[in-house]
């Protein structure tokens, strides 16, 4: 294929409900989508997955925003692609800005799928026709509101809850949570708030039978986990430490972690997933995909990605009506019993709805 145009869109969406973490709240989304087109006008849709600040990652809406239109997207256009694994090793000589590359790589993926007449799904080797899905729920200041809200996604038949945690709001808060559903697949996510000082705090947590705790400590860190891997029995999930295939490998190497939470955009790309999928089931390591509270166009790669074999834990890939009023895609993800089908159109399987698009695009440029 040959990338003849690019377009850029900038939106602003609010979601139902804010979000709360240990780093902040979100309501509105500021995000980037990317459409790269073929000599055929036929399109491939990926999404920037950041936020309008640099709480989760050190990239930003504003900063991707460059990155795409001053490095990432020149380099892309007027190329001709024979594989989508090309992106990845073309964007190399770039450091990080994995969420940008990751955009661009995606819609390269979707169009090399439509090219091929097949679901993305297929194109990356997925084997599941169903992923099992569970949901992220934010800090709440009130214990009851959390305890309705469990309730609420737990008759829905999410097959998972995963709370956030933070210091002052973790081994109370799942005391209660745990009397309350003494039974239910839990987990919790600490985005990074804890140090190695908050040992015993974490190691309390072991008492709840939690299927794991989510990124307990700093960023990028690798040592420290290990070495609070060997304190306590809940296994730890890493998230904010793997942004590449050799994070992956040396995670796996130091006993950082036991499960690895795969977020496509964080890795730089699907290319970059799949080598991570490899290395983690070779490895014994199982996976789940993780959100970034998407537009359906990111849910429906991350869809995709899970239908790989080691995702077999249930991951964040909500029904799109727990976002937003309405999606950009049609149909709409909907999570049934906690499952969502993976859709076997071509491409990322789902139409973009550009009515939708065009409502909450702030900015867009066309890049030929
Ligand atoms: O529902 C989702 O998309 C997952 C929500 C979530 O947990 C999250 C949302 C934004 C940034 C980081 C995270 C995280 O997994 O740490
Ligand atoms: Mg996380």
């Amino acid at each position: 294929m040959r990338i003849e145009q690019i377009n850029l869109y900038k939106l602003r969406m609010r979601m139902i409900n804010p979000f709360t973490t240990s780093f902040g709240t979100e309501q509105d989304r500021d995000f980037i989508l990317v459409e790269v087109m073929n000599e055929n006008g036929l399109s491939g849709w990926g999404e920037c997955v950041t936020s309008e600040s640099p709480l989760y990652i050190e990239e930003f809406t504003d900063s991707s925003w460059i990155m795409l239109e001053k490095f990432l997207v020149p380099l892309l256009l007027k190329k001709e692609i024979n594989h989508p694994d090309e992106v990845f090793n073309l964007f190399q000589p770039f450091k990080r800005n994995n969420l940008a590359k990751s955009s661009l790589d995606g819609a390269v993926w979707d169009l090399y799928a439509k090219e091929k007449g097949i679901s993305l799904a297929e194109a990356l080797g997925g084997t599941k026709d169903k992923i099992d899905v569970g949901i992220s729920l934010g800090i709440e200041e009130n214990i009851d509101d959390l305890l309705s809200n469990i309730q609420s996604k737990v008759d829905e038949g999410y097959r998972r809850i995963k709370l956030k945690i933070k210091p002052g709001k973790d081994v109370k808060v799942i005391e209660q949570v745990r009397e309350k559903f003494p039974d239910i697949p839990l987990m919790v996510d600490a985005n990074s708030a804890y140090t190695l000082k908050d040992t015993n705090t974490l190691k309390e947590l072991d008492q709840f039978n939690l299927m794991m705790i989510e990124q307990p400590l700093t960023a990028g860190d690798l040592l420290d986990h290990a070495k609070l891997q060997q304190e306590i029995s809940t296994p730890i999930c890493l998230d904010e430490s793997i942004h590449s295939y050799d994070d992956a490998r040396q995670a796996i190497e130091l006993g950082s972690g036991k499960i690895v939470n795969m977020k496509v955009g964080r890795v730089g790309g699907l290319s970059e997933a799949k080598r991570i999928h490899d290395l983690c089931r070779d490895a014994g390591i199982p996976m789940w995909c993780g959100g970034m509270l998407e537009s359906g166009i990111g849910r429906a790669h991350n869809i995709a990605i899970t239908s790989l074999s080691n995702f077999t834990l249930p991951g964040d890939t909500a029904s799109s009506s727990r976002y937003w009023e309405r999606d950009l895609i049609n149909p709409e993800v909907v999570a049934s019993n906690g499952q969502v089908d993976v859709p076997s159109g071509l491409g990322i399987g789902y139409d973009v709805d550009m009515d939708e698009v065009m409502k909450h695009t702030v900015e867009k440029r066309f890049i030929k």
